[in-house]
């Protein structure tokens, strides 16, 4: 069997389903380029995409992968995390010769000009290679003036068991607890654990990152994002969050590679890009 990639419909959805000639697939919706699924196997999901996932037109989807552009969460006058992942994003090229690659585009048009005023392209590029997944965000000055962004993959990792989940990688460094009104706080030295509501921000953190549950490993790799983010509900908020509900967060932990604290600043014509790899790396 050679690797492939075909349309398909998910929740009256427009998506495109890569397959590996090894078993491994993976399904990105043209809404907001969001991979939602990602399989090492048949039958072993890597992602987690919530039940309560809004269905509508214009909604952010609660799970896979999100693209963050051009702000991340409140750090700006924007909407919250931008507008990318609300917008139909069109296919571009295919290959399925080495490793099935697809790219997603999104250009500046009536829809973003009111929201952010600068003519841009971002392209997401999705490669199913062996054991892991490459997502690259490539984001394009087409304008004639310079334009400032914060942006992320706001990658969810379905988790099978919250209480044995640690990150490891991040031990040494401070971070922005936005859970606790962004106070900095120091280095704790011990892997990250999920016990309560989490969510920090690392700055220029390092960019191989480890996450163990139980006896699985995932590694999470950053290139051209400068920060990562650490976010998990908790039980209370997660039960108050619509499109998740009440034990969800036992699902999940979000380990996002992004820029957000410095923008990237673009000159006409000039190009970011980055790229977050997940990659696994033992367990059943
Ligand atoms: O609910 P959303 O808009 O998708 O945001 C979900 C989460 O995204 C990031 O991880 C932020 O750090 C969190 O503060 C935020 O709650």
């Amino acid at each position: 069997m050679t690797h492939s990639i075909e349309p398909f419909t998910r929740d009256d959805r427009p998506c495109l389903r890569l397959v590996r000639s090894d078993g491994a697939s993976a399904e990105v919706s043209l809404h907001g380029a969001q991979v939602l699924s990602w399989k090492t196997s048949p039958d072993r999901e890597r992602l987690y995409l919530s039940p309560n996932a809004s269905r509508s037109a214009g909604g952010a989807i609660r799970g896979g992968i999100p693209v963050v552009f051009p702000q991340f969460a409140g750090r700006g006058p924007m909407i919250k995390h931008g507008f990318a992942r609300l917008l139909e994003w069109q296919p571009g090229e295919m290959n399925v010769e080495e490793a099935p690659t697809a790219i997603l585009e999104l250009v500046d048009g009536e829809q973003t000009w009111p929201l952010w005023p600068h003519r841009f392209r971002a392209r997401l590029q999705v490669s199913l290679t062996p054991s892991s997944l490459t997502v690259q965000l490539e984001i394009l000055n087409r304008g004639e003036e310079a334009f400032e962004f914060t942006t992320a993959l706001h990658t969810y990792l379905r988790v099978r068991r919250l209480p044995g989940v640690s990150l490891t990688g991040l031990e040494s460094h401070a971070f922005e607890d936005s859970a606790r009104g962004a106070v900095t706080t120091a280095a704790t030295h011990v892997p990250v654990r999920f016990e309560g509501e989490v969510d920090r921000v690392y700055p220029d953190a390092p960019h191989a990152l480890t996450l163990h549950d139980d006896e699985r490993v995932l590694g999470i790799e950053a290139e051209g994002f400068r920060d990562t983010i650490v976010w998990n509900p908790g039980a209370t908020l997660a039960a108050s969050i619509g499109d998740l509900g009440a034990g969800e967060h036992l699902r999940f932990v979000c380990v996002e590679s992004g820029t957000v604290v410095a923008p990237v600043r673009l000159a006409p014509g000039e190009r970011w890009r980055g790229v977050q790899r997940l990659s696994e790396r033992t367990g059943a």
